[in-house]
């Protein structure tokens, strides 16, 4: 049963879709910005992992809707498509997956059952799982006809025959056998997925690596990004020793990479400020931090990727004068195609190839660098490096998240 629906993945990477498999939607507390909903992702992508175990289920994927994070108002980011920012393909690799629209242009758009995943009250009660009381409000409605009605991401012809709020605090494993013994359903949806955890071993387990590395970046974004290394940065994967496998056939990597020669720094501002800014330098104190580095790495180039002002990267650059500072910065047409969402991500792309990176504290897309790192094949000292606050006394730096095959 493939269709035209799967056509976007290429012949090598194709899959099937099995007559009989169930498909699992989801989604994630709309607060959450786009590098932390890639953490969901991976969780959701082991449970159907798991289903996988025992009768085929397919992962739907939820369209992106406009972030609040993406600031281009004249750019349409409303509803995009994996493969706007992911290999779609790749995904595929690891569990089967479908775009949700794709879904719906070939069977109906009807979610059998909703269970609104909610935690625990009491959170020592480890392994819970039930349906239960909801304990705010879903934004959840029966209409006459007894359909639950829903923003649904914007699809209006989406309603569910069935809804429950189910509190759960447990492993996968168990959200995959609850699915299985309990609901019968073709299309489950499950909001609030970030209430999942990581699998068994979490973070340290090769099916959490294997769900990262099937999330390789969309080829246009990545020849973006190495066109970006090659012009501004003399960087180039042969001469970095960079060169990525496919992740399916690499058993294990030596640390070998050496990566562009320049340092890339993700300074996250806006927001974050607010929100940590105790852990985030000032502009002047992060520039004083990465000349002393430029000097200790005998290099001379430093790669920014930040969302803070065009006067906080000026500031920046001000500070670092002798040295050569570069920004990837789109022009309105790259912006339009690439999305605020997918320029983050070159950035993201650029500053993973550097010899050495230094984040920002707390921050998912420093986060999803370092993954990208310890993918590559770096040593960690180059990786598990953060900006410390102008006043931390304690300036704890980031554990060591070791890829895991
Ligand atoms: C304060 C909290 O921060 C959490 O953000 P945090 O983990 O950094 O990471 P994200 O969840 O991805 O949200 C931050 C967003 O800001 C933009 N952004 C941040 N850094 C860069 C950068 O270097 N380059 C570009 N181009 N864009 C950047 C980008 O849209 C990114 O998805 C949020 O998930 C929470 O919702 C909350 O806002």
């Amino acid at each position: 049963d493939t269709g035209p629906e799967e056509e976007h993945c290429t012949g090598r990477t194709k899959y099937d879709i099995k007559e009989n498999a169930r498909f699992l939607l989801y989604d994630v507390n709309p607060g959450e910005g786009f590098n932390l909903r890639r953490d969901v992702y991976m969780r959701v992508a082991n449970l159907v992992h798991h289903l996988n175990e025992r009768e085929p289920w397919v992962l739907v994927l939820p369209p992106w809707v406009r972030m609040w994070h993406w600031k281009s108002r004249d750019v349409d980011q409303d509803r995009l498509k994996w493969s706007e920012f992911f290999d779609v393909g790749s995904l595929g690799k690891h569990v089967p997956v479908i775009e949700l629209g794709d879904y719906i242009k070939k069977r109906a758009p009807i979610i059998d059952e909703v269970y609104h995943l909610q935690g625990v009250v009491d959170v020592t009660d480890w392994d819970t799982i039930m349906i239960d009381r909801c304990q705010r409000d879903t934004r959840f409605q029966q209409d006459a006809q007894g359909k639950w009605r829903h923003w649904y991401f914007g699809i209006e012809e989406i309603y569910a025959e069935k809804f429950n709020c189910l509190s759960f605090f447990g492993q996968l494993s168990l959200m995959a056998t609850f699915l299985a013994e309990n609901t019968t359903g073709k299309l489950i949806f499950l909001p609030r997925a970030e209430n999942l955890l990581h699998g068994e071993y979490g973070e340290h387990s090769s099916l959490f690596w294997k769900a990262r590395r099937s999330m390789m970046y969309a080829k246009p974004l990545r020849d973006a990004g190495d066109r970006f290394r090659r012009e501004h940065l003399g960087s180039d994967d042969v001469t970095d020793n960079t060169v990525l496998r496919d992740w399916t056939t690499v058993k294990s990597q030596p640390r070998q990479a050496v990566g562009g020669a320049y340092i890339a720094v993700h300074l996250r501002r806006g927001d974050h400020l607010h929100v940590r800014g105790r852990e985030l330098p000032s502009i002047k104190e992060a520039a004083k931090h990465v000349k002393k580095l430029l000097k200790k790495l005998a290099l001379d180039k430093v790669f920014v990727a930040t969302d803070g002002t065009e006067e906080e990267y000026q500031e920046f650059r001000n500070y670092l004068k002798k040295h050569q500072v570069h920004q990837f910065q789109p022009t309105r047409q790259e912006v339009g195609i690439y999305k605020d969402g997918g320029v983050a991500i070159i950035d993201q792309w650029i500053a993973c190839h550097a010899r050495y990176f230094i984040g920002s504290s707390g921050s998912t897309v420093s986060f999803r660098i370092r993954e990208d790192r310890e993918i590559l094949g770096f040593e960690q000292s180059t990786t598990f490096n953060r900006f410390c606050g102008d006043e931390e006394s304690d300036c704890e730096q980031p554990a060591h998240w070791t890829i895991v095959y």
